[in-house]
Formats: C-alpha cells, structure tokens, sequence
C-alpha cells in the first residue's frame, strides 16, 4: 500500500487482499503475554496519533471530530455534515436511523487503518532496532494487530473495564537491545485512559481553539450544560457538576463508577433524564435487565429495521421491551454507563458530540460492529428493506466501492466487512464445517459467553437445576430453553388470589412454578403480594410457546401470544 497521501483519505482496512485479520476481545487480547509486542505498538502508534496537530485531517482531534464536535468542520474536503436536532449543530454521524451500524463501520476501519500506518512509522522511525530478526517479528506483529473490542457483557467481565484502560501510565514492551538482550520494558504516558488536545506540546482547553475547530459546550436548558469547552482532557464519570474546572479540565476517570453502572442502571433512562417528567418516569422505571440478556433478544430480531436502530422503535413509553430493544439502543446505555449519568458524574461518552474524544469510544463501536457481524451472519440474507436507504452516502467516508470507483460509501457497499481486511474470531467459517454448523456454533457461543434472564434468576436465587447441574455448566451447555413469559395483569388486582398457570408445551421448567416480576429479574420475590403461582403441568390456563434459540421467532410469538393472552383484569 501506497504510504503517500492520495488526495483524499481512501478507506480500505489493512492488508484487504490478505486473508482477513481477526479482531480479538480486548482484555483477553492485553492480557495474553503473547501480544506485548501489539499492545506495545498499539500505544505507542494511540500516542502518535494524539501528537499529530489538531489542524491535520489525519489527527485524533480531527478524526474524533468526524463523529461530533467540531461541528461544521468538513472532514477532508467532503460533502458538509448535516444538522442534528438533537445535537443541536452539524455533525456527520448518523443515530436514530438504519444505517447507525453501517456508517460506524467504515469509521472503525479508518481508525484501525491509521494506527496500522502509524504503527509503521513506529517501526521504521521511532524505535531503534539492533536485530533484524526482531524488527521482523515486530512487522509480523503490526500485520497480525486488528483493532480489539471490549465485550462489556461478557460473564467472565461483569461489566469490568479492561485494566488497560486504567492507568494513567504504563509499562509496554521495547525492541531487544544491543548484543540481543531483552531490555526493561518502558514507562509511557497512557494514551487509552484520556486523550488531551494539546497546542505546542501544552494542553488546551478545546473551547479555546481556533473558531473552526472549537468544541462547545452544551446547554440543557435548565441553567446547567456539558461542559466540553471547559475540557482539554477527556474523562469518565469524572465531571462533577457544579465544580471548578481546574478539577478536572485536564481529563479525569472514575472507572469504578462504570461497572456498577452497567450491572444495575436503574438510573437510566431515555429520552432525557434531566426533565422532570423523565425523572418521573426513571423513578418508576422497571427496565433492569441484564446486559447479556439484552444481547440475547437482539440476536432473535429478524429484520433489519429492528435491530439496527431506535428509528421505529422508540425508547420506551410503556413496558413493549420486545419493541424497543435494538442494537443502537443497548448502545446508548453504554454510552451513558462509560461516561456518566449526569448527576453523579459527567463524561464524554455519554453525549454524540463529544464521545468520539474517549479513545474507549472505539473500542466500544468496535464491539457494535462485532453485534452486526454476528447478527448478520446469523440472519443471512437480511438487509435494508428499502434500497434506497442502502444506498444512502455515509458521509464523509470515501474507498473503493463494489465497483472498484473510488467515492463516498453505502450501507452497499460496507455490508461485508471481510473486505476490510479483517474477521471476528467466533464468525470465522470452519473447515469442512456448514453454515448450518456456523450459526449453531455461534449461538452456543452467546448461551455460554452472556446471561440470559432465566440464568439470572436462577443464580439470584441460588437454585441448582433439577437434574443437579450448577448454573456454570448449565451455562456451558447447548441445550437449554430461555423462555420469556411475559404476563400483562393489572396492578389493583394483585390484592386478590391470583392463579396464573404456565405449562411450557407439556413441560414444566421450575422457573414457572414461581411468582416474579419478569420484567424485572433481579427485584426479589413480591413481599407482600398474595398471588400464588401455582405449577400447571398440561392446564390450559395459559400455554406460552416454546421458545427454543435455534430457530423459531421468540419475540414473534410472544408477541402474538401477548395479544392473546392480555389479562386486563383477572
Ligand atoms: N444520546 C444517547 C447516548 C449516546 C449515544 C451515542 O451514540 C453517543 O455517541 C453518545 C451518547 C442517549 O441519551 O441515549
């Protein structure tokens, strides 16, 4: 590849004709000894990026500043951005519509392409070599690196931001010295834990560059704002609201703060949380499901539409969960977890204009494109019901398009991903293996790596299935049946005797025989209600479909079902 800049940046990912290079989960990825030499590339080509002056369309500040602020700044001479209402300014990336996953697509890969790059000026510039058997495997390294995802839902993560993440320096691993001997590794600046836009070499406050590259800050219309402009540094729940600036300008995190957040975020809710009227609602809000959980039910949408975005589906005015979850919207909880909540704590990820500045941003999109990936993979053949959607530019990204014509990009045009020049682990096709075995493999991969509510409730409880399993190999196991009943009753009525019999297609699962709040798996038993669920093997009262992973609709039926079965008044 070319390493002269053509007139305009052209997207293509790293070594495209190769085969595909595979994104890893990021903590597994750090942690594997294996990977020093990557990871030691990874920061010190994040750091270069950082030092390229804001005033290149090639710097962090200026590629950050594609998604958000600066807004009215046309990213390498492309098509100006339009204007966002909910942002209030102009700016490129596209939410509440279809193609949110397609136009983060190619944003990752111009990402991922221009570390790669610089990675080798790392190599060539900046490190001193003194075996060229050792500046080989470097090179190897660097071509084997794709940028990594975290996988905020994992079970083994708890939610936990990967450690590198942390630190506001780290050690990283350095070329052999002189006569082959391995030498210390180096302590360097952590360019994952906050990014500072500097002038000369000093931390500027970004509401103080020049008017074109200027950051605002963000009123929210009760007297208080985001204070963006305020910041030359980015932070994580940092912000405290109604403190000095000098307390935290310069980037502050409070990474214990996101775990929680992601584990019980009672506090969230959209559209605005600050309204009163939201504040109302929040406080009555039952949405606590776990974050694997959410995963399940976005991998059981069928139609494209659905999943990608909150375009049709809303968030939520009423307790129709099945309609509202979708991939953009479990994404903006994310977001809102990693930044801040606003009232505890004020972060950049948690507002579009200025997330892209949190280099944690990527590597939470990356993870979005990973869901896309998969879900794609597993629903073959689905796609934008309306082509003309799919055809839609995603500005300002421009690279060869299917044609081979060098212009700007379509959801068309990025709905393979393989062409970039990169693959996910779990999505590789096998030898010898059928798609039919992919798919299977891919959904014993989400029962085993993500909780499902039925897990949940059954570890809340501490109960161990019938047949003595523990919730570990149950999780393990491929077999399992994850059923969401969802029964609509009227409050006032619980003070009565309420009998409520599920049967499961002849068979009773020990989950029925309880009462619960299903829409809320982690609040305890009911104290005071006096319904009684009783197990109802073979009665009629109400049949409540088999919902099995590998095939039929989930979310279709129950909500056929709801229709049929809505218990106004018992
Ligand atoms: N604004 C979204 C959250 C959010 C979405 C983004 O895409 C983003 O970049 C930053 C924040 C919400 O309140 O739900």
């Amino acid at each position: 590849m070319s390493e002269e800049r053509p007139s305009h940046v052209v997207i293509q990912g790293i070594l495209p004709k190769e085969a595909p290079g595979i994104r890893r989960e990021f903590s597994y990825w750090a942690k594997d000894h294996e990977n020093n030499i990557q990871v030691s590339l990874f920061i010190r080509a994040l750091q270069k990026f950082y030092d390229i002056p804001y005033t290149e369309t090639l710097s962090y500040f200026q590629v950050a500043g594609i998604h958000g602020y600066p807004g009215n700044l046309k990213w390498d001479g492309a098509v100006a951005p339009p204007h966002d209402r909910d942002a209030r300014h102009y700016i490129y990336c596209t939410h509440n519509h279809f193609n949110f996953p397609t136009w983060h697509r190619p944003y990752m890969v111009l990402f991922e392409e221009t570390l790669w790059k610089l990675m080798g000026e790392v190599i060539e510039k900046d490190l001193e070599f003194h075996d060229d058997a050792d500046k080989k495997l470097w090179l190897e390294e660097r071509n084997k690196w794709r940028l990594p995802y975290w996988d905020w839902a994992l079970n083994s993560a708890q939610g936990k931001v990967p450690d590198l993440f942390v630190p506001y320096s780290i050690n990283i691993r350095q070329p052999v010295g002189k006569g082959g001997s391995q030498q210390e590794s180096e302590n360097v600046p952590n360019p994952l834990a906050r990014f500072q836009v500097k002038e000369n070499g000093v931390p500027i406050k970004m509401g103080k560059l020049p008017k074109k590259y200027r950051v605002d800050s963000v009123p929210l219309g009760d007297g208080s704002y985001l204070p963006w402009a305020e910041c030359s540094g980015t932070s994580r729940w940092g912000i405290k609201p109604h403190t000095q600036p000098d307390e935290w300008t310069e980037g502050v995190n409070k990474t214990e703060m996101i775990a929680p957040a992601i584990n019980n975020h009672e506090w969230y809710f959209s559209p605005d949380r600050r309204k009163p009227e939201d504040r109302k609602k929040r406080e009555e809000a039952i949405f606590k499901h776990p974050v694997g959980d959410l995963l399940h039910r976005l991998f059981k949408i069928d139609n494209w539409e659905d999943f990608s975005s909150t375009r049709v589906n809303q968030a939520p005015s009423d307790i129709d969960w099945e309609k509202w979850v979708s991939l953009e919207y479990v994404h903006n909880n994310l977001h809102g977890f990693i930044g801040g909540d606003g009232v505890e704590g004020i972060g950049h990820m948690q507002n579009v204009p200025s997330a892209a500045f949190d280099p944690i941003f990527y590597m939470h999109h990356c993870n979005i494109d990973r869901i896309t990936a998969m879900w794609q993979t597993l629903h073959e053949g689905v796609w934008f019901e309306n082509d003309v959607l799919a055809e839609r530019e995603l500005y300002p990204f421009r690279g060869p398009k299917l044609d081979g014509e060098i212009d700007y990009f379509t959801s068309n045009d990025v709905r393979d991903w393989t062409r970039f020049g990169y693959q996910y682990e779990i999505l590789e096709l096998r030898d010898g293996e059928t798609e039919v075995g992919r798919k299977r493999r891919i959904n014993e991969f989400i029962d085993k790596s993500y909780f499902s509510t039925a897990q949940v409730l059954l570890k809340d409880e501490g109960h161990l299935f019938h047949d003595g399993s523990d919730i570990e190999s149950f999780a393990a196991r491929n077999d399992f049946e994850d059923y969401i009943i969802d029964v609509i009753y009227d409050r006032q009525v619980i003070h009565l005797t309420l009998l409520i019999a599920l049967s499961v297609a002849n068979r009773v699962s020990k989950l029925c025989s309880e009462w619960r709040s299903l829409h809320d798996p982690f609040l305890p038993r009911c104290p005071g209600a006096s319904a009684r669920v009783q197990r109802g093997d073979g009665q009629d009262n109400l049949q409540v479909t088999q919902a099995r992973r590998d095939g039929l609709q989930l979310l279709d039926s129950l909500a056929r079902k709801r229709q049929q079965h809505r218990i106004g008044h018992v």
